[in-house]
């Protein structure tokens, strides 16, 4: 081969004269590059040309990519770097370090510039040309399309004249033994021919009548679940119902060991029922190992196939273990109860499998495999090939090819651990058509997918189209990829150009029309595109936007630069609508289809958009409340929100720079006596608009008295909903909140209202009532908790030098000068600090939070919304800025409120609360506002932690029922 030239479709003839091949060359015909590498005069001259219009093009600023590169389907350019160079990196380098690092610098003055350039040219260069296949694509799915339903009709024309085969998928008939009068059929079509005649069946299989579950009595023998879903079931006798609802009882197994079980993990000793058991019936079953031999241990499970001659009269067996196996009714014991949807029975490894099939149920995608056929398939979480052994019904026995051993292993045809389910689920889920490729595959005798109707025939399916849906839990629904409509203008292909306010596609944004879609996507109205891309250096996944004007922009930074020369900001677009998380969709929706009850606006278009309320578990709706849009106050509560007492800023730089914003400054004062809270001072508050950390000692956001814009971004809870929130019925917390979009980290979510009371006050309704409350109070105890994250919880002590000192400042903010106090001559913030200590002058004792559970006679909690760990630091004392006497305040939302009352505990948070201040600078009244710990998928519930102390109020107990992994099992 050495002895001929590199290029493949080299036309030269044989007799030409041969040269060594250099690297670059061999680079250029997609060759590796060998010292015996040889090429002919014509194919270096036209590798060296090519080189040659690479390098005008990249002089000239133009985009060095093309078509005319001989191993573009392989191969990439990179235009790298010396830092990137492999080579230069293993060969020890013999330069001067200082000239080296002079022609550094020259090479970053000179050509940085044009490699920048260059970097954004082929992004442009690669994006159209995704855009174009994805687009030629769509025309050749469209033609697949066509000849599919072509051919069709074909077919159909054909057998219509000879008879010999119908398209029409007939219902399967359901076999019954007998006719009986109380008999529930399960199918309407029934042949009452006698099944019992048919070769097989077995003489212990019930007929299909209505399932009874007998009441269990004292001395019954059972088996009981002894360690988890996972272990063998054991037997056990009835000692006692321990529950009038005879669903838990006291039982005592063989081994003398006493538990009480409910009766889900109790399972009948015999198979005397009458009936066989139906799908998706709790049972356990015996399983059989690899080696073909029974355990004779029963294990929890479910029915997945009812017995039928082709599968041998047999059931399908979903374990718990996540195996799947077919036994005999002699082999199989009913559990004694159930919940409604089977799937909360079951262990949570394999819930969402078994709910999406019996949602699904009877129709249910299956590989089709014929024997010996090479599947890709899953073992241990590695895939690798397997080759199909045997057949058995829904089940194939695959051996894997990449095992040692060989292991062995029979699974379910429709398993997600078969390559092609796998494929197809994740095409349906990326919303790509997979439409076609199971054909081919059929055509070309490989494994592909069949839907099986266990009511009908099989059929030949895509799956993709079977949704571009994601399923989540029982209560709920379905995630949706919206589509952007067609007429949406499209970024334009970049030419160089300096962005301005001429790049702004005139689009009026309107948030009344946009109150139903994700904020994130309002971006891809008005002629942003956002695609996700992965870095092959970094292997890494990206997102990618491409402005109107065809720039393409990969971070925060530069997009918030460009929405300011464009001028889009003043448009509302802020940087908040963007997000370069790649795991977060700005199209996703939830939708929930089914449901008994349905309101349209719980805040009756207080909200800028729309909070549903959905009901999918019964006909109940919630409480009737007072939707607020601000708290409010009751009588006797001085809350003074007059903007002449607040102190602002004077940027006219969106109050971009930190140092210059007095407000932010407010914010960053804070911390720097919690030094152990807060390591990294330049990382405290908003970031782009969005808090991926709390600030414990509070966020001081822009208010009206500021000169800067609504827009800044030091003004984040103040502004309108920007979330998509429904409330819907929990299976067992109540009423709670869940997100219809999917939500980024660290973005502000929305504010907790009520009425603000005083706790007195609050203590005397609960003399009167103390059903229930607690429920909806917030304690306002934001100086209690930044005190308490200095001093330790129970250590109320009041430094008397501060008590003194505090004293001289007090009082009266009438007679407020920012000159009267002598400590803080050099503290920046002093003049805004002094107004606040001076305006708020109420009565205000700081006592515990313990204190308060005990005195309000241990019927109720109050939310402790900033209870913190203690800390021992020797920082200043927030308490100097308050009278010492003041009163202690609750945000009460069980008759006024907003969404915010909604949202439940969870010992595993998605969303937590910040203190903000935006209309008033008294620490007794920060708003009170959630923002997402975490990326947050669409029809996620929303829970923050509450952080009540387990049993601290006596006689009160609260289960918790978040289902978290780390659940502490009680709330109260
Ligand atoms: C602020 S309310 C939340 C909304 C409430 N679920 C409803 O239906 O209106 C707090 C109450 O919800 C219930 N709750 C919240 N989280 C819970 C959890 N993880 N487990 C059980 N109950 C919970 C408790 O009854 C608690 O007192």
């Amino acid at each position: 081969m050495d002895d001929e030239c590199i290029n493949h479709n080299c036309k030269s003839g044989p007799n030409r004269k041969l040269f060594v091949a250099p690297k670059d060359v061999c680079s250029y015909y997609a060759v590796k590059y060998g010292p015996n590498r040889k090429v002919c005069k014509p194919c270096l001259v036209k590798s060296y040309r090519y080189f040659d219009s690479v390098c005008r093009r990249f002089r000239n600023q133009e985009c060095v990519l093309d078509d005319e590169h001989p191993g573009k389907r392989r191969t990439i350019i990179e235009l790298s770097d010396s830092d990137d160079d492999d080579d230069a990196a293993t060969e020890p380098s013999t330069e001067d370090p200082k000239l080296s690092t002079a022609v550094k610098r020259i090479l970053k003055d000179t050509v940085g510039p044009l490699v920048a350039k260059q970097d954004e040219l082929c992004d442009n260069y690669l994006i159209a040309k995704k855009a174009k296949l994805e687009k030629r694509n769509e025309i050749v799915n469209d033609l697949v399309r066509q000849a599919e339903d072509g051919i069709s009709e074909l077919y159909k024309m054909l057998y219509k004249h000879d008879g010999q085969r119908k398209f029409e998928f007939d219902e399967e008939l359901s076999i019954m033994d007998e006719v009986c009068s109380q008999c529930e059929l399960w199918n309407q079509d029934v042949a009452f021919i006698t099944s019992k005649q048919l070769p097989g069946f077995p003489d212990d299989l019930p007929t299909r009548v209505k399932l009874i579950r007998p009441s269990l009595r004292q001395g019954d023998k059972v088996y009981g679940m002894k360690q988890s879903l996972l272990h063998p079931w054991a037997e056990a006798t009835v000692k006692l119902a321990v529950s009038e609802t005879d669903r838990y009882f006291h039982i005592v197994f063989d081994d003398g060991q006493e538990t009480v079980l409910n009766y889900k993990h109790l399972a009948y000793i015999n198979t005397s029922s009458k009936a066989q058991h139906p799908i998706g019936s709790r049972v356990i079953a015996k399983f059989q190992d690899t080696n073909i031999q029974l355990t004779d241990k029963f294990y929890a499970g479910i029915i997945a196939e009812p017995p039928k001659y082709l599968n041998n009269f047999r059931y399908l067996i979903f374990f718990d273990d996540g195996y799947t196996q077919y036994v005999y009714h002699k082999n199989i014991r009913l559990v004694c109860g159930q919940s409604r949807y089977v799937e909360n029975d079951v262990h949570e490894n394999v819930r969402e499998f078994i709910r999406v099939y019996l949602k699904k149920f009877p129709e249910r995608p299956m590989v089709k495999f014929s024997k010996k056929q090479i599947v890709r398939a899953e073992l241990n979480n590695i895939w690798g090939s397997a080759k199909v052994k045997n057949i058995d019904a829904s089940l194939v026995q695959l051996k894997f090819l990449d095992t040692k051993n060989g292991h062995t292993e029979w699974m379910y045809r429709g398993s997600n651990r078969l390559g092609p389910i796998f494929n197809q689920l994740s095409s349906s889920k990326q919303n790509k058509p997979a439409r076609g490729l199971t054909d081919v595959n059929k055509l070309l005798n490989r494994p592909y997918i069949e839907l099986e109707n266990l009511t009908g025939n099989d059929k030949t399916i895509n799956i993709a189209d079977s949704d571009n849906t994601r399923n989540t839990q029982e209560n709920s629904g379905v995630i949706k990829s919206i589509e952007i409509p067609a007429n949406c203008p499209k970024p334009l292909p970049y030419t160089a150009h300096q962005c301005s306010n001429l790049c702004r596609i005139s689009v009026q944004y309107d948030d009344s029309q946009a109150k139903d879609v994700n904020v994130l996507s309002f971006p891809l109205y008005i002629g942003f595109m956002r695609s996700i891309i992965t870095d092959e250096k970094l292997k890494l996944k990206k997102v990618i936007y491409t402005t109107p004007c065809g720039r393409s922009i990969d971070n925060e930074g530069r997009m918030y630069e460009y929405l300011k020369v464009t001028g889009y900001d003043t448009y509302q677009i802020t940087i908040d609508v963007f997000n370069f998380d790649c795991t977060v969709d700005p199209l996703s929706k939830f939708i929930v289809p089914k449901v008994f009850i349905r309101i349209p606006d719980i805040s009756y278009e207080m909200e800028p958009r729309p909070i549903s309320v959905v009901n999918s578990l019964n006909d109940s709706v919630p409480k009737h409340i007072k939707y607020i849009k601000d708290r409010k106050t009751t009588p006797g509560i001085n809350l003074n929100i007059d903007s002449k007492f607040l102190c602002g800023c004077n940027c006219i730089d969106n109050c971009e720079d930190k140092e210059k914003c007095s407000c932010w400054q407010l914010t960053n004062e804070g911390p720097k006596n919690y030094p152990n809270y807060f390591k990294d001072h330049d990382d405290i508050g908003y970031s782009f608009k969005r808090l991926h950390k709390r600030v414990i000692t509070g966020i001081y956001e822009c208010n009206s008295s500021c000169k800067c814009d609504k827009t800044c971004l030091n003004r984040v809870v103040q502004e309108p909903l920007k979330t998509s929130l429904q409330v819907f019925l929990t299976e067992n917390k109540g009423w709670g909140v869940r997100t219809l979009a999917d939500i980024p980290k660290g973005s502000f979510v929305c504010t907790y209202l009520g009425v603000v009371r005083t706790n007195d006050d609050t203590e005397n309704d609960l003399k009167n009532d103390c059903s229930n409350w607690g429920e909806f109070m917030a304690e306002l105890d934001f100086i209690e908790a930044v005190e308490e994250a200095k001093d330790g919880y129970e250590s109320y002590v009041v430094d008397p030098e501060e008590e003194s000192e505090h004293d001289t400042s007090s009082s009266d903010y009438e007679d407020f000068s920012p000159s009267s106090s002598d400590d803080s001559s050099d503290d920046p913030n002093f003049e805004i600090r002094s107004k606040i200590n001076k305006m708020f002058v109420s009565k205000m004792s700081l006592r515990n939070l313990q204190d308060t559970h005990t005195k309000i006679d241990g019927e109720h909690e109050l939310s402790k919304l900033n209870t913190q760990q203690s800390d021992q630091s020797e920082s200043k004392s927030l308490r100097r800025f308050v009278d010492k006497e003041c009163e202690a305040y609750t945000l009460d939302s069980k008759v006024c409120g907003n969404v915010g009352r909604y949202f439940n505990h969870s010992c595993d948070p998605n969303i937590f609360i910040q203190n903000v201040f935006v209309d008033t600078h008294d620490l007794r009244f920060p708003w009170v506002a959630y923002f997402a710990l975490s990326n947050i998928s669409a029809g996620t519930e929303l829970a923050w932690d509450y952080n009540y102390t387990v049993g601290c109020v006596k006689d009160k107990k609260i289960q918790c029922y978040c289902g978290a992994r780390n659940c502490k099992g009680r709330l109260l």
